[in-house]
C-alpha cells in the first residue's frame, strides 16, 4: 500500500491581514517547535489570502520553516485582461506549494462550476503546485442520504481528463457544507463513508495505484478535540481546517493529531 502523508491545511478563508500573517505563522512555527511536531506524521501548510503570501513567503524563507502555504483561489487564465484575477504562475512564484480549487464558498457565491474548478487545477498542476480540490454536498443531498453519489458527481467533473500520474499527486477535500463553519462535525464515519467512495472512484477511473496514492482530506469543524477520531479511519489522510486554523495552538494540535486522544 503506497504511504500517504497526512496534510493538515489551514484555510484562513477572508482572514487577518499579512502583518497578522506573519504573527500566527510565527506562533504555529512556535507551537510546533516546542511540542517537537514530527513533520513526517503530518504536513503542515497554511492558506492565506492573496495579500498575505509574500509576506508569509519572505517569513518561512527566512526562518527556513517546514511550514508549507498556497492560495484559496486562481485564475483560469494564464495573464491578460483579467481585471483582479491572479495567475497560477503569479502564485508558483511566491512559493506556493497548493492552490484550493472549488472551494464550496466559490460554488457557492461564485457560481463555480465542475469545469470551471477542473481549468483551475489544470493551471495549478501546469504550473508546478498541487491542487486541493474540494467536494461536498449540502444539508439537503445529505438529508436525502444522495452524500456519495452528489459527491462523486463533483469528483468527476473536476478532476475531468487528468492523467492517472495527475491525479495520484493531488489533494481532494472532502468538506460537507452543513459541516463548515457550523461546529455540526461529520462523524468519523460519515467522513470514511465518502472518503473511501472518493478514493473508490479514483482508483477505478485512473486506476489502483491512483487511488492509493491521492490524498483525501476531510474538511468542517475540524478542532484539535474532533481531529483524532477522523484521522483513524483509514481512508482520511488530514483535514482543511476553517475557523480553528486562526488560532496557533488550536491548528498545532489538529497538525499534531496523532497526540490528541480520540473521543
Ligand atoms: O471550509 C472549511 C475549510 O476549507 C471548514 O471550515 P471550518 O473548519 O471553519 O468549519
Amino acid at each position: 500500500m503506497a504511504s500517504r502523508t497526512p496534510l493538515m491545511a489551514g484555510n484562513w478563508k477572508m482572514n487577518l491581514n499579512h502583518q497578522e500573517a506573519v504573527v500566527l505563522v510565527q506562533k504555529l512555527a512556535w507551537t510546533l517547535s516546542d511540542k517537537h511536531h514530527d513533520f513526517a506524521k503530518a504536513e503542515v501548510a497554511v492558506i492565506p489570502p492573496f495579500t498575505d503570501l509574500r509576506s508569509v513567503q519572505t517569513l518561512v524563507d527566512g526562518d527556513k520553516l517546514q511550514i508549507k502555504y498556497g492560495a484559496q483561489d486562481v485564475s483560469t487564465h494564464d495573464s491578460g485582461a483579467y481585471t483582479g484575477e491572479i495567475s497560477a504562475g503569479m502564485l508558483a512564484k511566491l512559493g506556493c506549494s497548493y492552490v484550493v480549487v472549488g472551494h464550496s464558498e466559490r460554488r457557492q457565491y461564485h457560481a463555480e462550476s465542475d469545469a470551471e474548478v477542473h481549468a483551475k487545477a489544470q493551471k495549478t498542476v501546469e504550473a508546478g503546485m498541487t491542487p486541493i480540490v474540494c467536494v461536498g454536498e449540502g444539508l439537503e443531498v445529505r438529508k436525502e442520504g444522495r452524500q456519495v453519489e452528489f459527491t462523486l458527481e463533483q469528483v468527476d467533473g473536476s478532476l475531468g481528463d487528468f492523467t492517472p500520474e495527475q491525479v495520484a499527486a493531488l489533494v481532494i477535500a472532502y468538506e460537507p457544507v452543513w459541516a463548515i463553519g457550523t461546529g455540526e462535525v461529520a462523524t468519523p464515519d460519515d467522513a470514511q463513508e465518502v472518503c473511501a467512495a472518493i478514493r473508490a472512484r479514483v482508483a477505478e477511473r485512473w486506476g489502483e495505484a491512483a487511488g492509493e496514492s491521492v490524498r483525501v482530506l476531510y474538511g468542517g469543524s475540524v478542532k484539535a478535540g474532533n481531529i483524532a477520531g477522523i484521522m483513524a479511519k483509514r481512508d482520511v489522510d488530514g483535514a482543511l481546517v476553517g475557523g480553528a486554523s486562526l488560532e496557533a495552538d488550536e491548528f498545532g494540535g489538529v497538525c499534531r493529531f496523532y497526540d490528541m486522544p480520540t473521543l
